[in-house]
């Protein structure tokens, strides 16, 4: 069972502070949870800070350690991070770029069962075809499911995904959703994902951290999290939330609600 607690978090680059006070009580074990929130924002420099890759102030606490003064061979094992951007396009093929990521966490697992966890990996994301094919011919789309396959096979307590659907059309997006959603259901991880797209988070998370102007506008489960309020707040678009007949909330944008010219900056 993974806990996550953020108290008091603030993440700052220089003196331009992105995110300040942030404090999140643990999410449910299992829980998949989409950050939210416009461009620039800080939705990856926060889960940089929960990787241990960026520097913070206050407490990430994950299963009672401190992130940031673990030794990075722990924060390797438990914490699984995909950045937004690709994997490297090397001449290395998929199997082994998948399989050194296992063994360089999972010392304690003999040759066959590192290979046969890269194995099932490959078939539970359903790019089997793509493990002996290099890298470097891989279309974008492909690379980011062997990139999110290094991240799995890893089994870390946590995995702490960027974007990994950016590159992805629908079906692949959907397959990484329900495939991530039961991996931390699974292992009563957790999983949090910076997404762009609110009704694939609205539909496939547990959980939604809303992000606006350097806080955290909202934390709550996905159908009671978005209203227009927090649409306008986060976005600067006038929307509606409505129901489908499964009674999933879904956002329709109807407009801008701000006045042209703003900038992507925070
Ligand atoms: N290495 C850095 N040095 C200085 N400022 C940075 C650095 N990385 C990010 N920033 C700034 O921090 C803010 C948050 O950036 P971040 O990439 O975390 O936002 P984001 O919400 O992930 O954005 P997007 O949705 O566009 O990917 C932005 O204003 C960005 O310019």
């Amino acid at each position: 069972m993974t806990e996550l607690i953020i108290d008091d978090l603030s993440i700052a680059y220089g003196n331009k502070q992105v995110l300040t006070h942030i404090s999140l009580p643990a999410f449910a074990p299992g829980a998949l949870i989409g950050v939210l929130g416009p461009n620039g924002v800080g939705k990856s420099s926060f889960l940089r800070a929960l990787a241990g890759l960026n520097k913070y102030g206050g407490s990430a606490k994950l299963n009672g350690a401190e992130i940031n003064r673990m030794a990075h061979q722990t924060r390797a094992r438990h914490i699984g991070y995909l950045p937004q951007s690709l994997p490297q396009g090397t001449s290395l093929v998929a199997y082994e770029a998948v399989l050194s990521a296992c063994r360089a966490v999972r010392p304690d697992l003999a040759h066959n069962a590192a290979q046969a966890f890269a194995e099932a990996t490959f078939e539970q994301l359903g790019i089997t075809s793509l493990a002996f094919q290099a890298l470097n011919q891989m279309s974008g789309g492909q690379r980011q499911m062997v990139g999110l396959a290094q991240v799995i096979v890893r089994a870390p307590d946590i995995m702490l995904l960027d974007e990994p659907t950016s590159a992805l059309d629908l079906r692949w997006q959907l397959r990484v959703l329900d495939v991530v959603r039961r991996i931390a259901r699974q292992q009563r991880g957790l999983a949090l994902m910076a997404l762009h797209d609110i009704n694939l988070a609205l539909r496939h998370c547990d959980h939604i951290v809303l992000f606006g102007n350097g806080a955290v506008l909202a934390s709550d489960c996905a159908q009671n999290v978005m209203t227009p309020q927090r649409l306008r707040d986060a976005y600067q678009v006038d929307g509606r939330i409505e129901y489908c007949s499964r009674g999933t909330p879904f956002v329709i944008v109807d407009r801008l609600s701000s006045p042209p010219g703003q900038t992507l900056e925070n």
